[in-house]
């Protein structure tokens, strides 16, 4: 790709609406959590640990691309580790010119140690506040019920979520082996979330068929849906996601390493863009997936043909789908359009 190309695409301004924390440790701090926290690493993993982190592309599926999580979350059990990874996907996010992020994690997955499930949410607000703050990148949390949970437990994950919406926390999501567990199994769950009125996406269409998008939204109500790539299969279910203006949190990098999609031809993006739905592009998770917000455009221009201008109006839905409400949305959206307009952009 040619250098100015690559410049301009450096320049967009950016959101990242998908991306997990434990998705996107640095491996250079796990390196040093390890040897603070006092916990070995597993025999052979020494100097880069990027290749324990990361998936290669001989991945099969999600089960074998979420096998990666196992290695951080062990030095995840801290209020301090977690402070200092949510700060540092924010730092991540600066580097790619992002405006505004929404960083998710699972709070149950880091109450090995003690920690309560608010306790974790608490401490990767405050992670993030003060990445913020460095770095000038907005942040909030949307906290994540496991699909291999109990009910039992993902109420007292929505429970928490609520104790910390409007203080951090914007949204609840779904994450997890959807071919295994499917979304009916958290309907209690979700309708406790509705009932307190917090914001619901799910990520349904990337292991599991177009029926699960369907469900996520009319059982779980789901007004965002993460991945959704596979709606493909079933033209009643992009009707439903167009007619509904629900939008996609599309992962491009991490959809072809999962096989959501067997290949970038078969990358349904430009197609959803055609047909009118609200799509946005995202990293999932910098580390696992080996990305940043900079290279999943870059692989847009690169196999799917975007203009920089298409590019740029991926940004204006990132704005338009932000779990942010009132002022604060006005703001980004305001903010976006000033960014893209100094550079020239007439969106
Ligand atoms: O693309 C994905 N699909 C489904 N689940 C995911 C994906 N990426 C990460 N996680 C799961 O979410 C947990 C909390 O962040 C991670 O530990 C991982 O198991
Ligand atoms: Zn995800």
């Amino acid at each position: 790709m040619n250098e100015q190309l690559l410049e301009q695409i450096k320049e967009l301004p950016k959101i990242d609406l998908h991306v997990h924390l434990d998705g996107s440790v640095k491996p250079d701090t796990i390196i040093e959590l390890a040897k603070e926290q006092g916990k070995p690493l597993p025999e052979g993993a020494e100097g880069d640990l990027t290749p324990w982190m990361q998936i290669d592309e001989t991945c099969t599926s999600l089960v074998e691309y979420l096998s990666k999580f196992r290695f951080v979350l062990p030095f995840m059990q801290t209020a301090e580790s977690l402070e200092r990874i949510a700060e540092e996907v924010v730092e991540q996010a600066a580097a790619s010119g992002c405006l505004y992020i929404e960083v998710r994690f699972a709070p149950l997955l880091h109450t090995l140690e003690g920690l309560s499930a608010g306790e974790a949410i608490l401490h990767t607000i405050a992670g993030l506040q003060k990445g913020e703050q460095m770095f000038g990148v907005k942040a909030r949390v949307i906290v994540i019920c496991m699909r291999h949970d109990s009910v039992e437990r993902n109420l007292e994950v929505i429970e928490a979520a609520r104790e910390y919406y409007g203080k951090g926390v914007v949204a609840v999501d779904l994450a997890g082996d959807e071919a295994g567990f499917p979304p009916a199994l958290h309907q209690e769950a979700f309708e406790l979330a509705s009932r307190y009125e917090l914001p619901i996406t799910i990520h349904a269409g990337e292991a599991g068929g177009a029926a699960n998008v369907r469900e996520s939204i009319t059982r779980l109500g789901a007004s965002r849906i993460g991945h959704g790539v596979r709606i493909t299969e079933d033209p009643s279910v992009i009707e439903l996601v167009r007619t509904t203006r629900t939008p996609l949190e599309m992962c491009p990098v991490s959809n072809i390493q999962t096989k959501a999609v067997p290949g970038w031809e078969d990358y349904p993006i430009r197609s959803f863009l055609d047909e009118g739905i609200l799509v946005t592009v995202n990293t999932d998770n910098m580390t696992v997936s080996g990305t940043t917000m900079n290279l999943e455009f870059e692989m847009l221009a690169e196999h799917c043909g975007f203009t920089l201008e298409e590019l740029a109006q991926l940004t204006v839905n990132s704005a338009e789908a932000a779990f942010l409400q009132g002022e604060e949305k006005e703001e980004l959206k305001a903010a976006v359009h000033s960014a893209l307009q100094k550079l020239g952009y007439t969106l």
